[in-house]
């Protein structure tokens, strides 16, 4: 396994033979020359190009002088996630081309400089490396392998790299599809919300073709803060289910917390205040506890995403025959809170779902 983690200050590949600033120069050659031509030590406090350093590893990992890096890249699905990934790209001075289904979706982009196509085959067809972001197991299935969908386009050469959380066996079936053309695939699930996205910080849960990891690497850390590599197709998969069966637990008993604190007439916003002093602090609570106590739910992550996860966790532990009764008990309280239509707000909403429950 190989994680790499972006570090402030300074060129982005330790491990590399090409020196960071040359790799990202050739990646995106209309970088803003501040970002060709500043020595090392000069970069902004907002690391475009920071060190990425192996802390574990034990496989071969950076870029190599002889990587082929991808000139055009493709972007698949415009939703909370995907906007700010691709507009990252594109502000790093990435040649970025992309496609959603709901078209509007994609009229900021084209505003930052995005060239569109109208298919997702287009996409692919036009670029080196498609990325997909997509909001689930079908909708990823359907966008690779459908009827105009990207497997249309690839060929050898190409690389297709699904950033969607989905399960293995959807990420294993459009692996296939994608090789089958010739190209390479790598599946890449996120962890991180709205706002790391927007901010290039998310963490990467990469499995598959290792020379494609190696090719997206620079894209990666323009979009993300760290990288691990996992292996075979499906452990990025199974290991972003687990931390969201994990996120998605923690956020039903926090909810259990908030509202029993009230009931026994505690102040609600000092127990998140205990609660980010101590062992069990999580940046999640200190983030969304203010506003679940004021019945607020500002979209970041949405409910109905957290309960696919939940469900598709479950399934994953059904398929090694793992007991997860708190998992399977979160998942319910998720599946009422969608029942009550809070399926699009976030998913602290959960909340909700208990306060219904008399
Ligand atoms: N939000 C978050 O905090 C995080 C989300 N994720 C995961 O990332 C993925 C995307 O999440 P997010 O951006 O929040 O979700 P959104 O619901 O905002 O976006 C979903 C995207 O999928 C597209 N889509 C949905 N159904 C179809 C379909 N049948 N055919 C084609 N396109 C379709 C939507 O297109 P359209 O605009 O036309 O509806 C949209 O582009 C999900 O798998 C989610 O679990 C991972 C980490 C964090
Ligand atoms: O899949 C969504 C994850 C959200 C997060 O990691 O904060």
């Amino acid at each position: 396994m190989t994680l790499l983690v972006k570090s402030s200050y300074s060129h982005r590949f330790l491990s590399s033979s090409t020196p960071a600033m040359s790799v990202c120069s050739s990646f995106c050659p209309q970088l803003p020359s501040y970002f060709r031509q500043k020595p090392i030590n000069s970069l902004p406090t907002k690391p475009l190009f920071p060190l990425s350093f192996k802390v574990f590893s034990s496989q071969a990992t950076g870029v190599s002088a002889e990587d082929e890096l991808p000139g055009r890249i493709g972007f698949l699905g415009m939703g909370i996630m995907g906007t700010p990934m691709a507009q990252n790209l594109l502000k790093a001075g990435c040649d970025v081309t992309v496609w959603n289904r709901t078209k509007s979706k994609c009229d900021p982009l084209i505003s930052l400089g995005a060239k569109y196509q109208p298919s997702p085959d287009e996409v692919a067809a036009s670029c080196d490396v498609t990325f997909a972001m997509l909001a689930d197991p079908e909708s990823a299935m359907d966008v690779a392998c459908g009827k105009h969908g990207a497997a249309s386009g690839m060929g050898p050469g190409k690389g297709y790299v699904d950033v969607s959380t989905v399960d293995g066996d959807t990420s294993k079936l459009i692996n296939g599809h994608i090789k089958a053309t010739g190209a390479s695939f790598l599946e890449a699930p996120v962890s991180g919300s709205k706002k790391p996205a927007e901010d290039g910080q998310l963490i990467f849960l990469a499995a598959g073709d290792k020379s494609l990891y190696n090719t997206v690497a620079p894209l990666l850390d323009i979009m993300g803060k760290s990288r691990f590599y996992l292996g075979d197709v499906g452990n990025g998969a199974a290991m972003k289910l687990v931390v969201n069966m994990i996120m998605g637990s923690m956020m039903a008993t926090f909810s259990e917390g908030l509202l029993l604190s009230e009931k026994v007439g505690l102040d609600p916003n000092v127990l998140v205040e205990v609660v980010s002093q101590g062992a069990i602090s999580a940046p999640m609570y200190s983030l969304k506890g203010p506003s679940m106590i004021e019945s607020l739910y500002p979209t970041a992550f949405p409910l109905k995403h957290q309960q696919k996860d939940l469900r598709l966790a479950l399934g994953l532990a059904e398929s090694v025959s793992q007991s997860t009764p708190i998992a399977a008990a979160a998942n319910e309280l998720y599946k009422v809170a969608k029942s009550h239509g809070l399926s699009d707000e976030d998913f602290s909403a959960v909340i909700e779902a208990l306060k219904a429950k008399k």
